[in-house]
Protein backbone atom coordinates (compact mmCIF):
# COMPACT_ATOMS: atom_id res chain seq x y z
CA UNK A 1 0.00 0.00 0.00
CA UNK A 2 2.74 2.02 -0.79
CA UNK A 3 2.22 6.01 -1.22
CA UNK A 4 5.91 6.83 -1.12
CA UNK A 5 8.31 6.39 -4.16
CA UNK A 6 10.18 3.23 -3.84
CA UNK A 7 12.60 4.54 -6.82
CA UNK A 8 14.96 7.53 -5.84
CA UNK A 9 17.98 7.19 -3.08
CA UNK A 10 18.78 4.46 -1.07
CA UNK A 11 17.29 4.20 2.68
CA UNK A 12 19.46 6.50 5.15
CA UNK A 13 21.30 9.22 2.48
CA UNK A 14 18.93 12.10 3.29
CA UNK A 15 16.94 13.35 6.14
CA UNK A 16 13.31 12.35 4.90
CA UNK A 17 14.81 8.36 4.64
CA UNK A 18 15.65 8.56 8.52
CA UNK A 19 14.01 5.65 10.40
CA UNK A 20 11.06 7.06 12.46
CA UNK A 21 11.77 4.50 15.08
CA UNK A 22 14.98 2.52 14.89
CA UNK A 23 15.12 -1.04 17.19
CA UNK A 24 17.91 -2.56 17.60
CA UNK A 25 18.78 -6.35 19.43
CA UNK A 26 15.77 -5.81 21.42
CA UNK A 27 14.59 -8.11 23.99
CA UNK A 28 11.68 -8.58 26.08
CA UNK A 29 11.28 -11.59 29.31
CA UNK A 30 9.21 -11.96 31.40
CA UNK A 31 9.81 -13.74 34.39
CA UNK A 32 12.40 -14.15 37.58
CA UNK A 33 15.50 -12.58 36.95
CA UNK A 34 14.68 -11.81 33.71
CA UNK A 35 17.45 -9.85 32.43
CA UNK A 36 19.97 -12.43 32.89
CA UNK A 37 18.73 -14.06 29.46
CA UNK A 38 20.08 -11.77 26.68
CA UNK A 39 23.07 -11.61 28.11
CA UNK A 40 23.56 -15.90 28.86
CA UNK A 41 24.76 -17.28 25.55
CA UNK A 42 23.51 -20.41 26.75
CA UNK A 43 19.99 -18.88 27.46
CA UNK A 44 19.72 -17.67 24.50
CA UNK A 45 20.26 -21.04 22.64
CA UNK A 46 17.67 -22.68 24.13
CA UNK A 47 14.07 -23.12 22.88
CA UNK A 48 11.17 -21.52 24.45
CA UNK A 49 9.99 -24.38 26.16
CA UNK A 50 13.45 -25.59 27.08
CA UNK A 51 14.16 -21.57 28.26
CA UNK A 52 10.69 -22.04 30.83
CA UNK A 53 11.33 -24.64 31.80
CA UNK A 54 14.85 -24.01 32.67
CA UNK A 55 14.55 -20.39 34.47
CA UNK A 56 10.70 -19.97 34.37
CA UNK A 57 11.01 -17.29 31.91
CA UNK A 58 9.15 -16.62 28.30
CA UNK A 59 11.50 -14.16 25.51
CA UNK A 60 8.18 -12.63 24.08
CA UNK A 61 10.52 -10.84 22.03
CA UNK A 62 14.33 -12.07 20.88
CA UNK A 63 17.04 -9.76 19.94
CA UNK A 64 14.99 -8.08 17.09
CA UNK A 65 16.05 -5.31 14.69
CA UNK A 66 14.17 -3.17 12.78
CA UNK A 67 13.21 0.48 11.18
CA UNK A 68 10.46 1.55 10.97
CA UNK A 69 10.55 4.23 7.72
CA UNK A 70 8.70 7.75 7.61
CA UNK A 71 5.37 6.97 5.86
CA UNK A 72 5.31 3.32 5.19
CA UNK A 73 3.08 1.04 6.74
CA UNK A 74 4.95 -1.61 8.57
CA UNK A 75 3.15 -4.54 9.65
CA UNK A 76 4.03 -7.00 12.55
CA UNK A 77 2.54 -10.37 11.83
CA UNK A 78 2.44 -13.80 13.39
CA UNK A 79 0.23 -16.66 14.97
CA UNK A 80 -0.60 -15.70 18.67
CA UNK A 81 1.13 -15.35 21.09
CA UNK A 82 4.17 -15.12 18.56
CA UNK A 83 5.34 -11.58 20.76
CA UNK A 84 3.30 -8.82 18.22
CA UNK A 85 1.75 -6.98 21.08
CA UNK A 86 4.45 -7.57 23.18
CA UNK A 87 7.08 -6.01 20.47
CA UNK A 88 5.15 -2.58 19.74
CA UNK A 89 4.22 -2.34 22.99
CA UNK A 90 8.21 -2.02 23.91
CA UNK A 91 7.87 0.58 21.05
CA UNK A 92 6.73 2.98 23.93
CA UNK A 93 7.48 1.49 26.72
CA UNK A 94 4.01 0.52 27.51
CA UNK A 95 5.78 -2.78 28.34
CA UNK A 96 9.88 -1.95 29.31
CA UNK A 97 12.20 -3.54 27.24
CA UNK A 98 15.05 -6.44 28.65
CA UNK A 99 17.50 -5.16 26.68
CA UNK A 100 18.73 -3.37 23.46
CA UNK A 101 17.70 0.08 22.05
CA UNK A 102 15.17 2.01 20.52
CA UNK A 103 15.02 5.00 19.42
CA UNK A 104 12.28 7.63 17.60
CA UNK A 105 13.22 10.31 15.26
CA UNK A 106 17.38 9.65 16.94
CA UNK A 107 15.89 9.68 20.23
CA UNK A 108 17.15 7.08 22.27
CA UNK A 109 13.56 5.76 24.06
CA UNK A 110 14.84 3.46 26.53
CA UNK A 111 16.08 6.97 28.24
CA UNK A 112 13.21 8.92 28.31
CA UNK A 113 11.80 10.11 31.56
CA UNK A 114 8.10 9.72 32.85
CA UNK A 115 6.65 13.15 31.04
CA UNK A 116 9.04 12.64 28.22
CA UNK A 117 7.19 9.09 27.85
CA UNK A 118 4.02 10.74 28.45
CA UNK A 119 4.44 13.35 24.99
CA UNK A 120 5.50 10.16 23.47
CA UNK A 121 2.78 8.07 23.64
CA UNK A 122 0.22 11.56 23.82
CA UNK A 123 1.67 13.32 20.49
CA UNK A 124 4.16 11.63 18.82
CA UNK A 125 2.77 7.81 18.48
CA UNK A 126 -0.54 7.39 19.31
CA UNK A 127 -2.32 3.66 19.69
CA UNK A 128 -5.19 2.28 18.47
CA UNK A 129 -6.11 -0.74 20.25
CA UNK A 130 -9.08 -3.44 19.39
CA UNK A 131 -11.12 -2.88 21.84
CA UNK A 132 -11.71 0.61 21.81
CA UNK A 133 -11.33 1.77 24.74
CA UNK A 134 -13.74 4.67 25.10
CA UNK A 135 -15.48 6.40 27.37
CA UNK A 136 -19.10 5.02 27.77
CA UNK A 137 -20.76 8.45 28.95
CA UNK A 138 -19.21 10.95 26.52
CA UNK A 139 -20.55 11.49 23.29
CA UNK A 140 -18.72 10.47 19.55
CA UNK A 141 -17.45 14.01 19.60
CA UNK A 142 -16.41 14.30 23.16
CA UNK A 143 -14.27 11.15 22.67
CA UNK A 144 -12.53 12.08 19.84
CA UNK A 145 -11.70 15.35 21.71
CA UNK A 146 -10.55 13.61 24.81
CA UNK A 147 -6.77 13.35 24.07
CA UNK A 148 -6.68 17.17 23.20
CA UNK A 149 -8.56 17.43 26.21
CA UNK A 150 -5.60 15.91 28.14
CA UNK A 151 -3.19 18.01 26.32
CA UNK A 152 -4.99 21.26 27.30
CA UNK A 153 -6.81 22.34 24.13
CA UNK A 154 -9.51 24.87 25.02
CA UNK A 155 -12.99 23.63 24.90
CA UNK A 156 -13.95 25.35 21.31
CA UNK A 157 -11.00 24.30 19.54
CA UNK A 158 -10.53 20.86 20.53
CA UNK A 159 -14.70 20.44 19.71
CA UNK A 160 -13.96 22.01 16.27
CA UNK A 161 -10.74 19.97 15.77
CA UNK A 162 -12.42 16.57 16.56
CA UNK A 163 -15.98 17.43 15.04
CA UNK A 164 -13.07 17.92 11.84
CA UNK A 165 -12.04 14.41 12.38
CA UNK A 166 -15.32 12.82 12.88
CA UNK A 167 -16.10 13.84 9.37
CA UNK A 168 -12.68 12.85 7.98
CA UNK A 169 -13.11 8.96 9.38
CA UNK A 170 -17.16 8.43 8.16
CA UNK A 171 -18.49 9.70 11.03
CA UNK A 172 -20.80 12.60 10.18
CA UNK A 173 -24.07 13.03 12.01
CA UNK A 174 -23.19 10.51 14.73
CA UNK A 175 -21.32 13.16 16.73
CA UNK A 176 -23.70 13.50 19.73
CA UNK A 177 -24.41 9.59 20.05
CA UNK A 178 -22.56 7.82 22.90
CA UNK A 179 -20.69 4.19 22.31
CA UNK A 180 -23.48 2.37 23.51
CA UNK A 181 -25.16 3.53 20.35
CA UNK A 182 -22.97 2.82 17.79
CA UNK A 183 -22.18 -0.69 15.83
CA UNK A 184 -18.49 -2.48 16.19
CA UNK A 185 -17.21 -0.99 13.40
CA UNK A 186 -18.40 2.34 14.09
CA UNK A 187 -17.14 2.75 17.36
CA UNK A 188 -13.65 1.29 15.86
CA UNK A 189 -13.96 4.93 13.76
CA UNK A 190 -14.43 6.35 16.85
CA UNK A 191 -10.58 5.02 18.55
CA UNK A 192 -9.23 5.78 15.28
CA UNK A 193 -10.70 9.16 15.23
CA UNK A 194 -9.57 9.46 18.62
CA UNK A 195 -5.74 8.86 17.74
CA UNK A 196 -5.73 10.91 14.62
CA UNK A 197 -7.12 13.81 16.44
CA UNK A 198 -3.78 14.49 18.43
CA UNK A 199 -2.06 14.36 15.06
CA UNK A 200 0.42 11.72 16.08
CA UNK A 201 3.59 10.97 13.53
CA UNK A 202 2.94 7.97 14.14
CA UNK A 203 -0.44 5.42 14.47
CA UNK A 204 0.34 2.37 16.22
CA UNK A 205 -2.52 -0.13 15.83
CA UNK A 206 -2.54 -3.43 17.95
CA UNK A 207 -5.23 -5.90 16.39
CA UNK A 208 -7.74 -3.12 15.79
CA UNK A 209 -10.18 -5.07 13.39
CA UNK A 210 -9.90 -8.62 14.31
CA UNK A 211 -12.96 -8.36 16.50
CA UNK A 212 -15.22 -6.80 13.45
CA UNK A 213 -17.14 -9.15 11.20
CA UNK A 214 -15.40 -9.59 7.75
CA UNK A 215 -17.00 -6.82 5.60
CA UNK A 216 -16.74 -4.29 8.17
CA UNK A 217 -13.13 -5.82 8.68
CA UNK A 218 -12.95 -4.81 5.01
CA UNK A 219 -14.44 -1.58 5.07
CA UNK A 220 -12.46 -0.78 7.69
CA UNK A 221 -9.10 -1.81 6.19
CA UNK A 222 -10.19 0.17 2.92
CA UNK A 223 -10.12 2.95 5.17
CA UNK A 224 -6.70 2.42 6.37
CA UNK A 225 -5.74 2.59 3.18
CA UNK A 226 -7.64 5.62 1.86
CA UNK A 227 -6.42 7.44 5.49
CA UNK A 228 -2.82 6.48 4.45
CA UNK A 229 -2.81 7.84 0.89
CA UNK A 230 -4.25 10.60 1.57
CA UNK A 231 -1.85 11.61 5.02
CA UNK A 232 1.01 9.50 3.90
CA UNK A 233 1.24 8.78 8.29
CA UNK A 234 3.56 5.91 9.67
CA UNK A 235 1.89 3.29 10.36
CA UNK A 236 2.60 0.45 12.33
CA UNK A 237 -0.08 -2.11 12.36
CA UNK A 238 -0.06 -5.39 14.16
CA UNK A 239 -2.36 -8.35 12.50
CA UNK A 240 -2.18 -12.22 12.87
CA UNK A 241 -4.39 -12.16 9.42
CA UNK A 242 -1.71 -12.60 6.45
CA UNK A 243 -4.44 -11.14 4.21
CA UNK A 244 -4.47 -8.17 6.22
CA UNK A 245 -0.61 -7.72 6.25
CA UNK A 246 -0.81 -8.04 2.56
CA UNK A 247 -3.29 -5.88 1.48
CA UNK A 248 -1.78 -2.55 4.25
CA UNK A 249 1.99 -3.66 4.62
CA UNK A 250 4.53 -1.85 2.49
CA UNK A 251 7.42 -4.23 4.55
CA UNK A 252 5.91 -6.87 6.69
CA UNK A 253 7.93 -8.41 9.82
CA UNK A 254 6.67 -11.87 10.17
CA UNK A 255 7.98 -12.69 13.78
CA UNK A 256 7.62 -16.77 15.48
CA UNK A 257 8.60 -17.28 19.08
CA UNK A 258 9.36 -13.91 19.59
CA UNK A 259 11.52 -13.95 16.75
CA UNK A 260 11.34 -12.12 12.97
CA UNK A 261 11.29 -14.87 10.60
CA UNK A 262 11.74 -12.21 7.71
CA UNK A 263 11.03 -8.84 7.35
CA UNK A 264 10.64 -7.85 3.32
CA UNK A 265 7.72 -6.14 1.18
CA UNK A 266 4.70 -8.56 1.08
CA UNK A 267 6.17 -9.20 -2.77
CA UNK A 268 9.77 -10.45 -0.95
CA UNK A 269 7.66 -12.32 1.69
CA UNK A 270 5.32 -14.17 -0.95
CA UNK A 271 7.74 -14.76 -3.29
CA UNK A 272 10.98 -15.73 -1.54
CA UNK A 273 10.18 -17.22 1.80
CA UNK A 274 13.29 -17.20 4.61
CA UNK A 275 12.46 -20.45 5.52
CA UNK A 276 9.99 -23.83 5.05
CA UNK A 277 7.85 -21.89 7.96
CA UNK A 278 7.42 -19.01 5.86
CA UNK A 279 6.95 -21.12 2.68
CA UNK A 280 4.00 -22.95 4.34
CA UNK A 281 2.71 -19.68 6.17
CA UNK A 282 2.24 -18.31 2.60
CA UNK A 283 1.55 -21.22 0.70
CA UNK A 284 -2.44 -20.43 -0.20
CA UNK A 285 -1.73 -17.06 -0.66
CA UNK A 286 -3.05 -16.28 -4.90
CA UNK A 287 1.00 -15.45 -6.11
CA UNK A 288 -0.51 -13.88 -9.02
CA UNK A 289 -2.42 -11.16 -7.14
CA UNK A 290 0.71 -10.15 -4.74
CA UNK A 291 3.95 -10.92 -7.37
CA UNK A 292 4.17 -7.43 -9.51
CA UNK A 293 5.26 -7.77 -13.48
CA UNK A 294 8.95 -6.88 -12.28
CA UNK A 295 9.49 -10.61 -11.20
CA UNK A 296 8.24 -12.16 -14.21
CA UNK A 297 9.93 -9.75 -16.81
CA UNK A 298 12.68 -10.31 -19.30
CA UNK A 299 14.82 -7.72 -21.90
CA UNK A 300 13.38 -7.44 -24.94
CA UNK A 301 14.66 -9.43 -27.95
CA UNK A 302 13.71 -7.10 -30.35
CA UNK A 303 13.61 -3.66 -31.09
CA UNK A 304 10.00 -4.45 -32.39
CA UNK A 305 8.86 -5.97 -28.55
CA UNK A 306 10.56 -2.67 -27.13
CA UNK A 307 7.67 -0.79 -29.00
CA UNK A 308 4.86 -3.17 -29.54
CA UNK A 309 2.27 -4.65 -27.26
CA UNK A 310 0.25 -2.93 -24.03
CA UNK A 311 2.10 -1.19 -21.59
CA UNK A 312 2.21 -2.38 -18.15
CA UNK A 313 3.26 -0.43 -14.53
CA UNK A 314 6.34 -1.95 -13.50
CA UNK A 315 3.95 -2.34 -10.02
CA UNK A 316 1.48 -4.01 -12.13
CA UNK A 317 0.37 -7.29 -10.69
CA UNK A 318 1.09 -10.28 -12.88
CA UNK A 319 -2.66 -10.62 -12.47
CA UNK A 320 -3.06 -7.64 -14.56
CA UNK A 321 -0.59 -8.87 -16.45
CA UNK A 322 -2.26 -12.02 -17.85
CA UNK A 323 -5.53 -10.07 -18.51
CA UNK A 324 -3.59 -7.59 -20.64
CA UNK A 325 -1.28 -10.43 -22.85
CA UNK A 326 -4.75 -12.35 -22.60
CA UNK A 327 -6.43 -9.86 -24.48
CA UNK A 328 -3.44 -8.19 -26.55
CA UNK A 329 -2.36 -11.97 -27.85
CA UNK A 330 0.98 -10.91 -27.63
CA UNK A 331 3.98 -9.96 -24.58
CA UNK A 332 3.39 -6.96 -22.64
CA UNK A 333 6.35 -4.12 -21.81
CA UNK A 334 6.90 -2.59 -18.80
CA UNK A 335 7.41 0.56 -18.68
CA UNK A 336 8.93 3.03 -16.91
CA UNK A 337 8.41 7.00 -17.53
CA UNK A 338 8.34 6.04 -21.16
CA UNK A 339 11.29 4.08 -21.37
CA UNK A 340 10.97 -0.29 -21.49
CA UNK A 341 12.11 -1.75 -18.96
CA UNK A 342 11.46 -5.11 -19.89
CA UNK A 343 8.74 -7.47 -21.55
CA UNK A 344 6.38 -10.03 -19.48
CA UNK A 345 4.82 -13.25 -21.84
CA UNK A 346 2.68 -15.50 -21.03
CA UNK A 347 5.10 -18.15 -20.31
CA UNK A 348 7.04 -16.13 -17.97
CA UNK A 349 3.45 -15.18 -16.37
CA UNK A 350 2.33 -18.43 -16.23
CA UNK A 351 6.25 -19.53 -14.52
CA UNK A 352 5.42 -17.25 -11.53
CA UNK A 353 2.32 -18.47 -11.10
CA UNK A 354 3.46 -22.10 -11.13
CA UNK A 355 5.92 -20.93 -8.46
CA UNK A 356 8.18 -22.21 -10.68
CA UNK A 357 10.13 -18.22 -11.69
CA UNK A 358 10.79 -16.91 -8.46
CA UNK A 359 11.22 -12.83 -7.40
CA UNK A 360 14.57 -11.43 -9.24
CA UNK A 361 15.27 -14.71 -11.27
CA UNK A 362 15.01 -14.36 -14.95
CA UNK A 363 12.72 -17.08 -17.12
CA UNK A 364 14.83 -19.31 -18.37
CA UNK A 365 16.82 -18.82 -21.72
CA UNK A 366 16.68 -14.64 -20.91
CA UNK A 367 19.86 -14.50 -20.03
CA UNK A 368 21.06 -16.12 -23.68
CA UNK A 369 18.59 -13.61 -25.66
CA UNK A 370 19.89 -10.51 -24.29
CA UNK A 371 23.14 -11.37 -25.08
CA UNK A 372 22.83 -12.64 -28.67
CA UNK A 373 20.24 -10.04 -29.37
CA UNK A 374 21.11 -6.42 -30.87
CA UNK A 375 18.64 -4.41 -28.80
CA UNK A 376 17.60 -0.54 -28.97
CA UNK A 377 18.89 1.39 -26.28
CA UNK A 378 15.81 2.05 -24.53
CA UNK A 379 15.19 -1.28 -24.22
CA UNK A 380 17.62 -2.30 -21.92
N1 LIG B 1 2.80 -10.23 31.24
C1 LIG B 1 3.25 -11.39 30.77
N2 LIG B 1 3.83 -12.28 31.59
C2 LIG B 1 4.33 -13.45 31.12
N3 LIG B 1 4.27 -13.82 29.83
C3 LIG B 1 3.70 -12.98 28.96
C4 LIG B 1 3.16 -11.72 29.39
N4 LIG B 1 2.67 -11.09 28.28
C5 LIG B 1 2.87 -11.92 27.24
N5 LIG B 1 3.50 -13.04 27.65
C6 LIG B 1 3.92 -14.17 26.80
O1 LIG B 1 4.74 -13.65 25.77
C7 LIG B 1 4.49 -14.31 24.54
C8 LIG B 1 4.12 -13.29 23.48
O2 LIG B 1 2.86 -12.70 23.80
P1 LIG B 1 2.18 -11.55 22.94
O3 LIG B 1 0.91 -11.16 23.59
O4 LIG B 1 3.18 -10.50 22.67
O5 LIG B 1 1.90 -12.33 21.58
P2 LIG B 1 0.96 -11.91 20.37
O6 LIG B 1 1.68 -12.38 19.16
O7 LIG B 1 0.63 -10.47 20.45
O8 LIG B 1 -0.30 -12.80 20.63
P3 LIG B 1 -1.88 -12.48 20.36
O9 LIG B 1 -2.03 -12.40 18.86
O10 LIG B 1 -2.55 -13.68 20.93
O11 LIG B 1 -2.17 -11.21 21.06
C9 LIG B 1 3.42 -15.34 24.83
O12 LIG B 1 4.04 -16.56 25.08
C10 LIG B 1 2.75 -14.82 26.09
O13 LIG B 1 2.22 -15.86 26.84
Amino acid sequence: MSTTTSAGTPPGTDRADAPVFSVDGLWKVFGPKAARVPADPELTALTPAELRSRTGCTAAVRDVSFDVRKGEVFVVMGLSGSGKSTLVRCLTRLIEPTAGSIAIDGEDVRAMDKSRLRELRRHRAAMVFQHFGLLPHRTVLDNVAYGLEVQGMGRAERRERAAAVVAKVGLEGLEHRRPGQLSGGQRQRVGLARALAVDPEVLLFDEPFSALDPLIRRDMQEEVVRLHREEGRTMVFITHDLQEALKLGDRIALMRDGRVVQLGTPEEIVGSPADDYVREFVRDVPREQVLTVRTAMRPATSSEEAVTGPALFPDATVSEAIEAVARAGSAARVMDDGRCLGVVDADALLGVVAGTVAPGERPEGAAVLLEEAELPKEAV
